[in-house]
């Protein structure tokens, strides 16, 4: 994942110190792009081991539609406690937007659905985009959309998708981020009978907490190692009906797990 070490030092080398809500301090740099071929491997990160059940469970949550993180919790997924509520509610977040919209005449949209059908009957149209960002609901919402906006993209019987997140936490988030979306790129193209192309992330406020400085450069100091492979059964052919079992990462070889502080 020489990518995402580009990153790292990109910002450690030219990152502005900057104040933020949590009270952390961050160095932040503003526009950057990674590009990732699905082709090549699965992007998860290796200079440091990451718990890829979190991020398989957050995914299959956001796809169902749920904002509650009881589901979260029954599955030992503990990474949105902080910003739930007593009953464990966040708002109309992600997977609220991605399956239903409000419309103003009292609809609901499945983003999801619609691209589906979009993908399968128009690939062409460039007009494939999922948006989490609702300016009417940001404010009912535990954390506005850090990846606020998603776009696919067919050449060649090859999917691509194209995320924008407007504010990225480098240590803690990204790596989840990119292992997430690379993973429902992947399980789009499977549903609709395409081939594995690229994801393409695009940062908004891209920043290293001061308090992940010191686990970035040890991050930096280790080599890169082969990324892994993501095998998925072949037979789930509705983006709904994944399960935790259709998937299974193999020779995932990482360096040891570093710990970093959640900026709450
Ligand atoms: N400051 C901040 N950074 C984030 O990345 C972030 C937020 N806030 N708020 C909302 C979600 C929650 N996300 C999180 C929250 C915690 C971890 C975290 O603690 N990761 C640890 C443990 C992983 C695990 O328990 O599965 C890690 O080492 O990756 C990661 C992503 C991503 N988002
Ligand atoms: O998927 C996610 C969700 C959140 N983050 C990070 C980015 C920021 O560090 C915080 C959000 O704080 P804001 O003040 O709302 O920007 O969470 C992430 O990297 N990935």
């Amino acid at each position: 994942m020489k990518q995402y070490l580009d990153l790292m030092q990109y910002v450690l080398d030219h990152g502005a110190q900057k104040h933020d809500r949590t009270g952390t301090g961050t160095i932040s740099t503003f526009g950057y792009q990674m590009r990732f071929n699905l082709q090549e491997g699965f992007p998860m990160v290796t200079t440091k081991k990451l718990h890829l059940k979190s991020i398989i469970h957050e995914l299959i949550w956001f796809l169902k539609g749920d904002t509650n993180i009881k589901y979260l919790k029954d599955n030992n997924v503990k990474i949105w406690d902080e910003w739930a509520d007593e009953n464990g509610n966040l708002g109309p977040v992600y997977g609220s937007q991605w399956r239903s919209w409000p419309t103003p005449d009292g609809r609901l949209i499945d983003q999801i659905s619609n691209i589906i059908h979009t993908l399968k009957t128009n690939p062409d149209s460039r007009r494939i985009i999922v948006s989490a960002w609702n300016v009417a609901d940001i404010d009912q919402m535990a954390l506005p959309p850090c990846h606020a906006l998603f776009q696919f993209y067919v050449a060649d019987g090859k999917l691509s998708c194209q995320l924008y997140q407007r504010s990225a936490d480098i240590f803690l988030g990204v790596p989840f981020n990119i292992a997430s979306y690379a993973l429902l790129t992947m399980m789009v193209a499977q549903v609709c009978n395409l081939e594995y192309g690229e994801f393409i992330h695009t940062l908004g406020d891209a920043h290293l907490y001061n308090n992940h400085i010191e686990q970035a450069k040890l991050q930096l100091s280790r080599d890169t190692k082969t990324l892994p492979v993501m095998e998925i059964n072949p037979e789930v052919k509705d983006i709904f009906s994944f399960r935790f079992e259709d998937f299974n990462l193999k020779n995932y070889e990482p360096h040891p797990h570093i710990k970093g502080a959640v900026a709450v």
